[in-house]
């Protein structure tokens, strides 16, 4: 009887878990994004802690969300750390992609192009992102010169590449943070959309088209913090065949 009725409580009370792993270039602003995150969606509401140290090894945390319970996990993003993403690959449900937008240069891979003589075509994907749809001067395609410093996009570039190559990671929504918008010398999201993602998603093999998004953020003040972990819930949600949650 105590089995019978312990059972049918956890039923009642159980909720879905999944889990969502953020990525990204060291500096980018993962534990930023993550402490914002936890001040959101933490049943104590906690003060974020803006006052981040580079991330040796992981933070984790179990957001409280209605319908279910997210567990991020923040992990580092320097050099010699990379090598341990894959071993979240097979369990994480979703895939947040954090970019410094202040350090990529102008947002296009230009000397790329010009060696392989291509352009952004179109590309085979679904990915379809927010933010504003023009350029401004300050971010002009027209204004790129292959004498443009290039900040990290190359590196950033063959990082998400290499994520998205692994077979394990096949399939699993994708949302990218264009971060430190809050900064004057940042590119603009719908550049890093037309330049590196689109440059990304001609290279992933059609079988492996995912659901994806890029979103322009700031995580050091909060702005888009929300509407990130919302699309991580949407897309769990109805991926959840593929990917099935745990329950708790
Ligand atoms: N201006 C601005 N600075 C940010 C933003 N997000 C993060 N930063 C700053 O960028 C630096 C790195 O942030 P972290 O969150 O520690 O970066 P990380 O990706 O966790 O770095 P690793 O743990 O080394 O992989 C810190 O000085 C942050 O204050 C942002 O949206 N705007
Ligand atoms: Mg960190």
């Amino acid at each position: 009887m105590y089995h019978l009725a312990k059972g049918l409580y956890r039923l009642a009370t159980s909720k879905e878990e999944y889990s969502v792993i953020l990525l990204g270039l060291d500096n980018a602003g993962k534990t930023t994004f993550h402490e914002q995150a936890k001040s959101l969606f933490l049943p104590d509401r906690p003060d974020p802690k803006l006052n981040t140290v580079p991330t040796v090894g992981q933070n984790v945390s179990t957001l409280t969300l209605p319908d279910m319970y997210l567990k991020i996990w923040d992990v580092g993003g320097q050099h010699s750390l990379r090598k341990l993403w894959q071993s979240y690959y097979s369990s994480c449900h979703a895939i947040v992609f954090i970019i410094d937008s202040t350090d990529i240069g102008d947002g296009f891979l230009d000397l790329d192009d010009t060696a392989a003589g291509t352009s952004a075509g179109s590309s085979n994907n679904n990915t379809n992102g927010s933010g504003s749809s023009g350029t401004t001067g300050k971010n002009n395609p027209a204004a790129t010169s292959s004498s443009t410093t290039t900040g990290r996009l190359e590196e950033c570039r063959l990082v998400l590449e290499d994520v998205l190559q692994n077979s394990e990671t096949e399939g699993v929504p994708l949302l990218i943070l264009a971060n430190k918008q809050d900064r004057e010398d940042c590119v603009e999201v719908v550049r890093i959309k037309e330049g590196l993602v689109k440059k990304v998603f001609e290279g992933e093999k059609a079988s492996s088209i995912r659901d994806s998004r890029v979103l322009p953020i700031s995580a050091l003040t909060g702005t888009g913090v929300r509407e990130a972990v919302d699309w991580v819930r949407s897309r769990v949600k109805w991926n959840k065949e593929s990917r099935p949650p745990v329950m708790r």
